[in-house]
């Protein structure tokens, strides 16, 4: 198995549970790795080929940017859900992270696994 992959993804969004945070915009940060068979890609070099990691970038910006959950456990299911029914991941790992969120701590958030790996 072959991973394309997404580094830290900043993303300005609402996001949290308590009042303050409902009438803010806070930046949180995903990191994407997606199972992918990139020999077909590296045969043709042709994009049609490939897992897209632009156009999956952009469709999860779009996601986050509109959405206002309350926990970061949501947000990190549905852009998962998302990845995997729009652009056919068979299996992701995904780690989702609130930089600052935690006093004494650069970030906090959630790390999950998706699907099957084969
Ligand atoms: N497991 C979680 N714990 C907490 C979350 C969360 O989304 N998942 N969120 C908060 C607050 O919104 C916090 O980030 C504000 O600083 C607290 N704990």
């Amino acid at each position: 198995m072959d991973i394309v992959y997404i580094s830290d993804l900043k993303v300005d969004t609402v996001i949290g549970i308590y009042d303050w945070e409902r009438r803010i915009r806070q930046t949180v940060s995903l990191d994407l790795e997606m199972a992918a068979d990139i020999r077909r890609a590296a045969a043709s070099d042709h994009i049609d080929d490939a897992l897209n990691y632009k156009a999956i970038g952009k469709r999860i910006i779009q996601y986050i940017g509109d959405s206002d959950f309350q926990l970061v456990e949501t947000l990190a299911e549905r852009v998962a859900e998302l990845v995997r029914d729009e652009f056919g991941v068979s299996w992701l790992k995904l780690r989702l992270s609130k930089p600052g969120a935690l006093r004494g701590s650069r970030d906090v958030g959630v790390i999950i696994e998706r699907g099957e790996r084969s």
